[in-house]
């Protein structure tokens, strides 16, 4: 992907593949390479997207076109900004999450002060793709072309391929519909984040298994998830709320989940992936674990309401409109608020008795799970 010499990093050498025998989630696997301009064959993805997003809400996407190498590359380069940056530059350069509500900057370890009562040791490095609007880490330079164009690459060419299949899965006449949405010269928060769990004690979730995040669905309209080894994703099945199975790693793979943007543009037809992290099985302990995920949301003023007169299918299924016109939130709205709120998250798993909590966000009621 790049020619030219590349910068030297500090390789992140991950946890190997657990031999323990785990419950996995059975997750569908679209092969992107099958993905041709011709109407048959993005048919056959877009059925499988379908029946992923009716079931788990989470599907595997293989042969996307980025190789196992630059996806390393990737994880090397935020464990580098992580390990490099100065703690004071990342105090500087801090996320604003509860001001402004947004993630660009660094989110520290020890921000959350919750699990189990004792600082979190989940440290984060976010950007969007245009990266002039945030001061950067010096540790961040050398890095800062090829960012770019992974980011460039995932947006463009994946990201805009599955929100194609989104759209012909809906039957959504215009296949563009999703992809101008999110169209790459707009606005948006969509953002590229580097996340490095550090060999973290946890606390007990409702089931007694241990968490390091608490059970959420994302504030994103897709969250696209670069497959590592340490067996700690977990997805909850919509069809068995008691259910949690862990995500396979499949190397090189890009794990995709919706969130509830997409939730609400298909008045919950299609689910918002309920998912949690918890700590590894016996022989993966004693390991960071550091991946880069890119999640994206609509462009800033793209207002998100059930797409009834867009979308056959959902009128079929007789599938009701989730927000009044008047509560209908535009991307922008609901991205500050929710990261503004997004604190509750780590205190959900102690707070009442239910498996579930909800909370008001201007306009828009979000879960919290256990
Ligand atoms: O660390 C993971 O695998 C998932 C993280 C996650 O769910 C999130 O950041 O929203
Ligand atoms: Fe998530």
């Amino acid at each position: 992907m790049i020619s030219k010499t590349l910068s030297e990093v500090d390789h992140f050498v991950p946890v190997k593949p657990t031999k323990e025998e785990l419950d996995y989630a059975d997750l569908d696997i679209l092969d992107l390479s099958l993905y041709k301009d011709t109407p048959a064959s993005k048919k056959v993805l877009a059925d499988q997207v379908h029946k992923a997003m009716t079931s788990h809400g989470f599907f595997v996407v293989i042969n996307h076109g980025i190789s196992e190498e630059t996806i390393e590359r990737m994880v090397d380069i935020g464990h580098t900004i992580l390990s490099r940056t100065p703690q004071e530059e990342k105090e500087k350069l801090k996320a604003d999450l509860t001001g402004k509500g947004e993630y660009p900057g660094f989110k520290p370890r020890g921000e959350w002060k919750t699990l189990g009562g004792t600082p979190d040791r989940i440290e984060q490095f976010n950007v969007v793709r245009d990266m002039t609007t945030h001061e950067q880490p010096k540790a961040f330079e050398p890095y800062r072309e090829e960012v770019q164009e992974f980011i460039d690459t995932v947006h463009k060419d994946i990201l805009y391929k599955i929100l194609r299949l989104f759209a012909i899965s809906l039957e959504i006449g215009d296949e563009e519909l999703f992809v101008k949405a999110h169209s790459y010269d707009k606005h948006d928060e969509s953002w590229l984040r580097w996340m490095e769990y550090y060999d973290i004690p946890a606390q007990a979730g409702a089931d007694g298994k241990q968490l390091w995040l608490t059970g959420h669905q994302d504030l994103t309209s897709l969250s696209l998830l670069f497959s590592q080894p340490m067996a700690t994703l977990q997805v909850r099945d919509y069809h068995d709320e008691a259910q949690w199975k862990f995500v396979p790693h499949i190397a090189g793979a890009i794990i995709v989940n919706a969130g509830e943007p997409m939730m609400w543009w298909t008045g919950n037809y299609y689910k918002a992936a309920v998912h949690r992290v918890v700590e590894p099985p016996a022989d993966q302990r004693s390991h960071d674990r550091t991946s880069v995920f890119y999640f994206t949301v609509p462009n800033d003023e793209v207002v998100i309401n059930t797409l009834l007169k867009e979308s056959s299918l959902l009128q079929r299924h007789a599938v009701k409109k989730w927000f009044k016109d008047a509560d209908a939130p535009t991307s922008s709205e609901w991205v500050h608020n929710r990261v503004k709120a997004n604190l509750q998250k780590h205190v959900a798993a102690k707070d009442g008795e239910g498996r579930t909590s909800s909370q008001k966000i201007g306009t828009v009621t979000t879960t919290w799970f256990k």
